[in-house]
């Protein structure tokens, strides 16, 4: 197997990479899914957040208003602190089963964790229990994330800001990338450089 950390700010189009990926063979896990099954309807992650940050929060169909606890953790250091020790340890032990699966389903597996957070987290060098073969960063300008924010998921500005701001800065995420696919340009521009990718990953197992 193969383990490949895929990481990038956010709206840095980390999910167009591991998209594509996927389509040329690799196995995909996504944290920002698993953090959301770590507090579906009726799980222990949602009680634990309900009593953290008010019922407030979860609609009437027992799911969470991602939105308005979004806007009260971004702008709320110790808040979000709190939000992160309810879900990563559950995203960690999920992640831990999906790729112990994938390796047992084929032994030669190309798996693609997509980790918003690798950085963040310590998990670049080994701090998940995992050991990387390769580490890719989606590497886009901050500004060019905002307007990608603002333009095609309708976030007001200052929001888009805000999230940039919880996370690590892209010369820390560089640091680490064995690979950057440079995501400013085309999205034709990022396929071709995940296809290149992949040539190297496969030529390399
Ligand atoms: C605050 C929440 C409810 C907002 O939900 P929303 O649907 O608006 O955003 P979504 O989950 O799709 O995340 C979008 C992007 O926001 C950024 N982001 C999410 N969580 C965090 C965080 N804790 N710190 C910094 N950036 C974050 C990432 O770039 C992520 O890709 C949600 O992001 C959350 O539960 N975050 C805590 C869990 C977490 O750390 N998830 C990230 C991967 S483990
Ligand atoms: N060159 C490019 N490469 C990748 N995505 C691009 C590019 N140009 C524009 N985009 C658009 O930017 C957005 C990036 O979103 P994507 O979900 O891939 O990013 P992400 O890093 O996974 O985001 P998040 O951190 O919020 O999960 C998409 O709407 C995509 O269509």
């Amino acid at each position: 197997m193969q383990l490949i950390a895929l990481t990038g700010g956010i709206a840095s189009g980390k999910s167009t990479v591991g998209r594509r990926l996927a389509e040329l063979g690799a196995v995909r896990i996504d944290a920002d899914e698993l953090a959301r099954d770590a507090v579906a309807p009726g799980s222990a992650g949602l009680a634990r957040v309900a009593a953290r940050f008010g019922d407030h929060l979860i609609g009437g169909d027992g799911s969470l208003d991602r939105a308005a606890l979004g806007e009260v953790v971004f702008r709320d250091e110790a808040a979000l602190a709190d939000l992160n020790a309810i879900v990563h340890p559950e995203v960690r032990r999920l992640v831990q089963e999906l790729v112990a699966a994938a390796a047992e389903r084929d032994p030669h597996a190309v798996v693609v964790y997509e980790i918003p957070l690798l950085v963040e987290t310590g998990a670049q060098s080994g701090g998940s229990g995992f050991e990387w073969d390769t580490i890719v960063v989606a590497d886009a300008p901050a500004e060019t994330r905002v307007a990608r924010m603002v333009a095609l998921r309708g976030m007001a500005e200052d929001e888009a800001r805000r999230r940039i701001a919880n996370q690590a800065s892209d010369a820390e995420r560089r640091a680490v990338a064995d690979v950057l696919i440079d995501t400013s340009g085309s999205e034709a521009h990022t396929i071709a450089q995940v296809d290149a990718l992949w040539e190297g990953l496969a030529a390399a197992s």
